[in-house]
């Protein structure tokens, strides 16, 4: 059994992922490797060679690649800020366009002086945002809202992986967030409000991995990509806090339109655009303030 170059297997994988249109080859091709050898990418350099075996199972990871299944179906994993989370058919990808907003909302919860904090992650999907800020803040009381019964058995799994793991267990709520009879018992009391609903307008182009492997209901958000966001809208201003944070994550054609929409309702102030890591306009956000009514009552 002659042990064999792992170097020369990446390099013809990054030449097959290439040719099926992978947009990032070589990348893909190291981290299946990673994943393959169990160690972390910037380590594979430390192995030279590998057992013949080793290299038929990477070959298979790496035709499945370049069919277009995302990376992380194949490899069962998805980062989002200091957690892993599980992920596959069925469960929308954590993608590195949010990562900002998660940064932005542990920032917020630093300023946030009620104890403990109350956050409410709505379309959590596979439970990444609102799982990554209760590693971050085990002091925090985190829930999480889901409508489709496949992602929220995707979010259940993780949040069970990351309770056994030691972070404070958050709560899971199966339901639509634009009903207005969601989760009365957190009427008014939400320090902080993080969303990355569907909001991909209809008829835009999507690579394969996403358009054949994310599930739709993750991905459309109507014609004008503003359909869950709006009805949301009006429940955030019910659920938050006066003082509470918001921010939604959109298209990047959306910024000023999800901007207006905060802007057009008296409860919201100190609206703000922010880009993505990309540098794309990715996330609004804003407080909830008193209205004129509130602050007479002394609010
Ligand atoms: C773009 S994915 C985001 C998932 C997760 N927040 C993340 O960042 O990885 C949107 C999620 O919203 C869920 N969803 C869609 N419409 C919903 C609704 N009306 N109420 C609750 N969840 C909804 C989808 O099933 C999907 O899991």
């Amino acid at each position: 059994m002659t042990r064999q170059p792992l170097r020369l297997a990446i390099l013809d994988a990054t030449r097959i992922l290439e040719d099926a249109g992978v947009p990032s080859p070589r990348t893909d091709a190291e981290l299946l490797a990673a994943h393959v050898v169990g160690v972390e990418r910037g380590r594979l350099g430390l192995i030279p060679l590998v057992d013949p075996d080793v290299i038929e199972k990477y070959r298979g990871l790496v035709a499945r690649r370049a069919e277009r299944i995302p990376l992380q179906h194949i490899t069962g994993v998805a980062a989002m800020g200091a957690i892993d989370l599980a992920v596959g058919p069925g469960v929308f990808v954590p993608r590195p366009e949010t990562e900002l907003l998660l940064a932005w909302a542990i920032a917020v919860l630093e300023t946030t002086p009620t104890r403990p904090p109350v956050v409410l992650d709505l379309c959590t999907g596979s439970g990444a945002l609102a799982l990554a800020i209760a590693h971050a803040r085990p002091d925090a009381v985190v829930h999480a809202v889901e409508l489709d019964t496949a992602a929220l058995a995707w979010a259940r799994r993780n949040a069970d992986t990351r309770a056994a793991a030691g972070d404070t267990p958050i709560v899971l709520h199966h339901g639509d967030v634009t009903d207005r009879t969601l989760a009365p018992e957190l009427e008014g009391g939400v320090d902080l409000i993080v969303s990355n609903p569907p909001y991909i307008p209809l008829g835009a182009q999507l690579d394969p991995e996403v358009a054949d492997h994310d599930p739709s209901t993750a991905l459309f958000g109507g014609a004008d990509g503003l359909s869950v966001i709006t009805p949301m809208v009006a429940n955030i201003a019910r659920w938050l806090r006066i003082g509470g944070a918001l921010a939604i994550e959109h298209d990047d054609t959306n910024g000023t339109q999800v901007a207006g929409l905060l802007r057009e309702r008296r409860v919201f102030g100190e609206v703000a655009e922010h880009n993505d890591l990309a540098g794309k306009p990715r996330f609004v956000v804003a407080r909830r303030v008193a209205t004129a009514t509130e602050a007479a009552r002394g609010h």
